[in-house]
Parts: structure tokens; C-alpha cells; sequence
């Protein structure tokens, strides 16, 4: 088992890496003699609650399981979360587990934030997406028709435990989602990171035990410590948006079904590094490098079609990053250097646009 910290104080906490944790009560030691609630979705749920459940020695009822995917992740079902709490009586005291992928650990954690004005939450993480990226660093949401995310809070879990056996049942399309997460810390923090990730995809791809867990580790870490400097996202914490300006548009124009995150996100990183290259930042050479490993993960790379550079402009116009009405964008200075930009320069954002949506 590997483990690493997010320094935030007195609101710290360990994120831990390993084979078989959810069998294993000593990753659950901080909950001993608290009231635990699990939130969970039906394929997550019937695939590891059961372990979860006897390792916490807890019934099912003390259980919520709600229907799967993006598209659940809404206000309805956060309401019914919250119901669920007040109509089980559930203290301030609780801790409420979110067992599941990106989606139950976003919308636990909301509920989380929410439920008597803040309870503890635990993430156990389920995909690759979830343990590399969303159940670390405290954003949690629920979306809106509008817009991505636009409904949240800021709420640190009390630990992250990850288990990475559960990665054996994820579908091979959810494994490329995660992966997009993966490539985009590459590419926006370490180049060095980025050339193992050319290295070892094919193992990923496999399941690989052991190029899983280090890439999971290196992706935690970078982000553990850019949210260390910056949780509230005034500053660089921004650069783990990468692709995301994009990438949510893409989501919202496809009403947040069919398009699973990480797709979209590499279709988003496609989208920036190509801008970046446009602003003579980025080589040509090294956005072709970043696309073609988008595609060798199983990714799409370019947007829906039909998708317009005025849908992208009027999605983009409404990013959780505008300032001053004008938008923000991450771009790429060269391979593992990025930078928060508004003063790009707009023919290149239309020349990106136009590109990457004509047939
Ligand atoms: N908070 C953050 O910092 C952050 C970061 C990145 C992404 N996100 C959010 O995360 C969400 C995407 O997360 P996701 O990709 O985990 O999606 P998800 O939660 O929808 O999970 C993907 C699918 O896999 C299923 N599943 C979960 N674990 C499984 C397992 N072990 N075996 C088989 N199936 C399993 C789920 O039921 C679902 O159908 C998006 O809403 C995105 O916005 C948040
Ligand atoms: O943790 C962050 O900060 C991120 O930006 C990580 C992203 O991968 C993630 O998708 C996040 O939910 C996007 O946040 P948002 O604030 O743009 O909705
Ligand atoms: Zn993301």
C-alpha cells in the first residue's frame, strides 16, 4: 500500500493506494465508533458493497444506492440523498462513505457539505477517473442543464482509500475516461510523467498492477500538491482545468449523456494543445505527440459533429473560470508547463474552434 498526505492543516488528509483496502478495517480505522452511511450506485454497489459492508460490519440499511451515471448526477438526486439522512435521523456526527466513481463521490460530497451545514465524508473510489482525479482535493458538485458542475461546494473528504482490485471490473471505455485524467496531469505539470505514460500505456491498458498504482500515485500527488497552494481555485489550482473549458462544453451541448468526462476532457486537451501551438507556444511536434497518445488510450479527439464554434463560444461564455466577462483558458507554454490565460489571442481560439469542428 502506498500513502500520501493533502496538506491542508487541520483539514489534512491521506489518500491510500493499494490491492484489497476495502477488505481491510484498518484503512477504516478514523470511522471506529461513528454512524456511517454509504452512498453508492447500482454497478459499484452490487460489485463491492457487499466487502464494504462486512468489513464496517453495517446492514443494508444503512445503505443508499442510486441509479448509475452522469446523467444522475442533478439536484433531484442530491435531494434524495439529503431526504434519505433526515428520514434515517442521521447526526452531525455521522460520516457518510461515497462509494462509487466520480459521479457518488461529487454528489456524497455535496451532500456532504450540505447535510446539517457540513458532515465528515470518506471517498473510496471505484474507476481509474475517480482515484486519480475527483475524489482527491474537496470539489464536489451536481450539474446543471446549463452547465457543468455549476451547483457545488468546496468540501474536503477525511480520507481517500482506493482500492485498485476494483479497477478489474471497470469497462475498458471507463479505463480510457480515466486515462484522459491521467495524460492531462502529464501534460500540464510533468514531461517526465508524460513520456512514462507513452511508455506504459499498453500495461495500463492490461491492467497492470503495478503501472496502475504509480499512476494513480504521480497523478495524486501532483494534484495533492497544487491544491495544497491554492484549495479554493484564486490561482493555480485553475491549471487542473486543462481541457476542461472545452471539455465541459462538450458535455453540456451532449446534455451530459453519451459523452462520458474523460472523453470529453480529451477531446478538451486535443482542443488546448492545438491552441497552444497556434499561439506559438507549444511545438507542433509535441501537440501531435499529446493527440496521438490521446488516441493509442482509445479516446476520441475531436468534438461531436454538428458541434459549432458558436455552441463552443456560448458554452465557454458561461465557464466557472470567466473573470471580468472575459473567458480563461489553460494552455500549454511547452509540455508540463501551463499557464492560466486571458489575454489569448482570439484568432487563435477561432482558428482552433474552426478546425477541430470542420468534417
Ligand atoms: N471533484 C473533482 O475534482 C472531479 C475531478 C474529475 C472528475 N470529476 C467528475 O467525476 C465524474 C466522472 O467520474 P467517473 O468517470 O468515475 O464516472 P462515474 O462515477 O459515472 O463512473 C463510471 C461508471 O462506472 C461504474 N463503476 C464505478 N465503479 C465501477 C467498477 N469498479 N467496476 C465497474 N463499473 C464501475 C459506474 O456505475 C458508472 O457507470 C464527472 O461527473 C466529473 O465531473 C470530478
Ligand atoms: O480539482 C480540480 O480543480 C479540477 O479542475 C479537476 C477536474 O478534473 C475536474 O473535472 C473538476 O471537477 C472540474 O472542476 P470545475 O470547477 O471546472 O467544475
Ligand atoms: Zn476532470
Amino acid at each position: 500500500m502506498r500513502t500520501l498526505n493533502v496538506e491542508l492543516g487541520d483539514r489534512s488528509y491521506p489518500i491510500r493506494i493499494g490491492a484489497g483496502l476495502l477488505s481491510d478495517r484498518a484503512q477504516f480505522a478514523e470511522l471506529e465508533n461513528r454512524k456511517i452511511k454509504i452512498v453508492t450506485d447500482a454497478n459499484a454497489g452490487r460489485r463491492y458493497l457487499p466487502t464494504l459492508l462486512y468489513t464496517l460490519a453495517l446492514t443494508p440499511e444503512d445503505v443508499l444506492v442510486l441509479p448509475a451515471g452522469e446523467t444522475q448526477k442533478t439536484w433531484t438526486s442530491a435531494e434524495k440523498i439529503l431526504d434519505w439522512l433526515l428520514a434515517s435521523n442521521f447526526g452531525r456526527d455521522g460520516v457518510l462513505i461515497a462509494l462509487g466513481g466520480g459521479v457518488i463521490g461529487d454528489m456524497a460530497g455535496f451532500c456532504a457539505a450540505l447535510y446539517q451545514r457540513g458532515i465528515d465524508f470518506v471517498q473510496v473510489p471505484t474507476t481509474l477517473l475517480s482515484q486519480v482525479d475527483s475524489s482527491v482535493g474537496g470539489k464536489t458538485a451536481v450539474n446543471h442543464p446549463r452547465g457543468k458542475n455549476m451547483i457545488g461546494a468546496f468540501h474536503q473528504p477525511k480520507s481517500v482509500i482506493a482500492d485498485i482490485n476494483t479497477l478489474k471490473t471497470l469497462p475498458p471505455r471507463e479505463l480510457a475516461s480515466g486515462l484522459a485524467e491521467v495524460i492531462k496531469y502529464g501534460m500540464l505539470a510533468d514531461a517526465e510523467f508524460l513520456k512514462w505514460i507513452e511508455q506504459n500505456l499498453d500495461k495500463m491498458l492490461a491492467l497492470d498492477a503495478e503501472a496502475l498504482t504509480k499512476a494513480i500515485y504521480r497523478s495524486c500527488e501532483l494534484k495533492a500538491r497544487i491544491v495544497a497552494q491554492d484549495e479554493r481555485e484564486s490561482g493555480p489550482r485553475a491549471l487542473l482545468n486543462l481541457g476542461h473549458t472545452f471539455g465541459h462544453a462538450i458535455e453540456t451541448f451532449t446534455g451530459y449523456s453519451e459523452w462520458l468526462h474523460g472523453e470529453a476532457v480529451a477531446v478538451g486537451l486535443c482542443m488546448a494543445a492545438d491552441m497552444s501551438t497556434q499561439m506559438g507556444w507549444l511545438s507542433v511536434d509535441d501537440a501531435l505527440r499529446c493527440t496521438s497518445l490521446i488516441q493509442r488510450a482509445g479516446l476520441p479527439t475531436r468534438p461531436p459533429v454538428g458541434m459549432t464554434p458558436e455552441d463552443f463560444l456560448e458554452l465557454m461564455g458561461h465557464d466557472k473560470k470567466v473573470a471580468a466577462g472575459k473567458v480563461r483558458l489553460v494552455l500549454l507554454r511547452k509540455l508540463g508547463v501551463s499557464v492560466l490565460s486571458a489575454d489569448f489571442d482570439e484568432k487563435a481560439l477561432l482558428a482552433t474552434l474552426k478546425h477541430f469542428t470542420t468534417p
